[in-house]
């Protein structure tokens, strides 16, 4: 029964998104609406407007909707089914005292609606988890951004928090490991590979603090002054999960991925390094997408099968992505720890 006087708090699991279906038409309305964000292309808005309708809308959406045809499932788009199912099973979890609402930052369902039905539930307070475990300007920024838009407009606004990164909570750690002790567990692997979703080196440089980060070794430690410096989190997550796997330094490499564009992305470029692997013995490899937390493009097609053809045309043995954390219960039991310490 419906406690008038129980008090409730709202959570709002925010991914990145996806298209509604696979077909051209809608991958390049959600190609057009992601890419004209301007934490994403961060260029002049009429240059951004020229490069999405001339170059993006024209010739890449067509070349997307094939990898989207291949990777589309029964239940649609795994980022989008795997988020729904982490959100029914943490709300099972919490239990009636929270109410857990699912939004996407581009296309559906979409972040004003999941905030709707919060605020339709009359809870007290919102607790915001974008689901990107490193922050980034172009990822969790862009949600804080756009949650912030839709509240402002609100005659009462609610109160607010976002859990901005979760780069080093350990059970995040413990259930990503967990995943890929599985396969160490089972057979040898020479080398492993953590490869996150590449960004332009600029915006290190832009979210740099009193110039702290510069893209050298500024970014080997974590500490107050690289706080939110996207790199030095990718490293600091890498350097967790060795330490779980009881991995040392040279048995792991950290690089990057899906770079867009003629810019400079933050390197080693996964798919530049894994074709060295093989020439220095490292023929079996296992390879980690620890910057995602449900599988999607980048993660089946670009690391599962992309890559994977790469590395074996170089002379790889055997190329292993270890999936995402999905729902799997250990990640739902994370989830559920970060929201009950907010
Ligand atoms: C880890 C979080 C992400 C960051 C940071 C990020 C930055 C970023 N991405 C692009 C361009 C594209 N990304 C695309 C797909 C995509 N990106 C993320 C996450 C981050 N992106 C996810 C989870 C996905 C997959 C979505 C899915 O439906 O499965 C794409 C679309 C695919 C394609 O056409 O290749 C583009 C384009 C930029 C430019 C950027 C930072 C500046
Ligand atoms: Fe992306
Ligand atoms: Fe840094």
């Amino acid at each position: 029964m419906n406690d008038i006087n129980t008090r409730k708090t709202g959570v709002l699991l925010v991914n990145l998104g996806t298209p509604d279906t696979p077909e051209t038409g809608d991958v390049r309305k959600y190609l057009r609406e992601f890419l004209m964000d301007k934490r994403v292309i961060d260029i002049p808005a009429p240059q951004r407007f020229v490069l999405i309708n001339g170059i993006i809308a024209p010739f890449r959406a067509p070349k997307s909707a094939k990898i989207y045809k291949e990777l589309w499932e029964e239940r649609g788009s795994p980022l989008l089914y795997h988020s729904v199912d982490l959100k029914n099973s943490l709300q099972e979890q919490l239990g009636a005292k929270y109410h857990v609402a699912l939004g996407m930052r581009y296309q559906s369902p979409s972040i004003q609606s999941a905030l709707e039905e919060l605020r339709s539930k009359f809870v007290d307070r919102i607790i915001v988890l974008p689901l990107f475990p490193q922050y980034a300007s172009a990822s969790t920024g862009s949600v804080q951004d756009k949650v912030m838009e839709i509240v402002k407009e609100w005659w009462i606004v609610p109160d607010i928090t976002f859990i901005s990164s979760f780069c080093d909570d350990p059970l995040f750690i413990q259930a990503f490991a967990a995943l890929g002790r599985k396969y160490l567990e089972k057979e040898p692997y020479d080398h492993i590979v953590f490869s996150y979703h590449g960004i332009p080196e600029r915006h290190i440089l832009k979210g740099s603090v009193n110039n702290y980060c510069k893209l050298g070794s500024c970014c080997d430690t974590y500490h107050k002054m690289n706080r939110y410096c996207y790199r030095a989190q990718c490293f600091l997550t890498s350097r967790l999960l060795a330490k779980e796997l009881n991995l040392t330094e040279g048995q792991y490499s950290v690089t990057f991925q899906s770079r867009l564009g003629k810019d400079p992305w933050l390197k080693p470029y996964t798919d530049v390094l894994l074709q060295d692997l093989p020439a220095q013995g490292k023929k079996r490899v296992l390879a980690f997408s620890p910057a995602f937390v449900a599988d999607c493009l980048e993660t089946t097609i670009e690391v599962g099968s992309e890559f994977k053809e790469l590395f074996e045309k170089a002379g790889g043995e055997h190329w292993q992505l270890v999936e995402s954390l999905n729902s799997s219960p250990l990640w739902v039991e994370a989830v559920k720890q970060m929201i009950l310490r907010n």
